[in-house]
């Protein structure tokens, strides 16, 4: 469907060594025009990894990622790139000044990994509002984040545990 921005199909990641560390297994997952999704889970669940893969800077090792309807999978780096730098926001703090400029261009996607990490709770709290009234305006957020309390607000959370997805409540049908 038109409106599915971003489509992880059994899509995994394992990094070379001895062992093997797979750190995302066959996740499904697929984010809508307009959801606002928290993806939460215990530290090495595999958080960075999917936003990584969702943020075309890793590719998945088995399975697909398709992000504004193209499959990154079949794409050169150098297109990869391309469709980064107009689907995409990615924000890696959070204050509100890099939220604001992941918007410009009004990509179709914003990920955010820990936006509210290293703030106290008034900036964290102003966070949180600006979250919440970007979703009101019909952006699409994927927000990693180890607080409770940003993941509470979230209408949507993807719990992550040893790299595969275990809940995943609030989902749009
Ligand atoms: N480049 C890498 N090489 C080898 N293993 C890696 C690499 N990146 C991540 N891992 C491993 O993959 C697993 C998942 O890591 P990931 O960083 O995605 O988890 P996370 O949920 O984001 O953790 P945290 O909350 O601590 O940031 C961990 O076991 C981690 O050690």
């Amino acid at each position: 469907m038109s409106d599915i921005v971003l489509a992880l199909e059994n899509a995994g990641r394992t990094y070379p060594g001895r062992p093997p560390v797979e750190s995302l297994r066959g996740v499904d997952l697929t984010v809508r025009a307009g959801e606002l999704v928290a993806v939460v889970g215990p530290s090495g669940s595999g958080k960075t990894t999917l936003l990584n893969l969702a943020a075309g800077l890793d590719r998945a090792t088995t399975g697909s990622v398709r992000l504004a309807g193209q499959a990154v999978e079949k794409l050169s780096d150098r297109r990869l790139s391309g469709l980064r730098a107009y689907a995409l926001g990615v924000v890696f703090q959070c204050q509100r000044v890099a939220i604001a400029r992941a918007l410009v261009g009004r990509p179709a996607l914003i990920l955010a990994d820990e936006p509210s990490g290293n703030l106290d709770s008034a900036n964290g709290a102003q966070i949180l509002t600006l979250l919440r009234d970007l979703h009101t305006d019909g952006v699409t957020l994927l927000v990693i984040t180890h607080d409770a309390t940003v993941a509470a607000a979230c209408p949507r959370r993807v719990h992550l545990r040893d790299g595969r997805i275990v809940a995943d409540t609030g989902r749009t049908e």
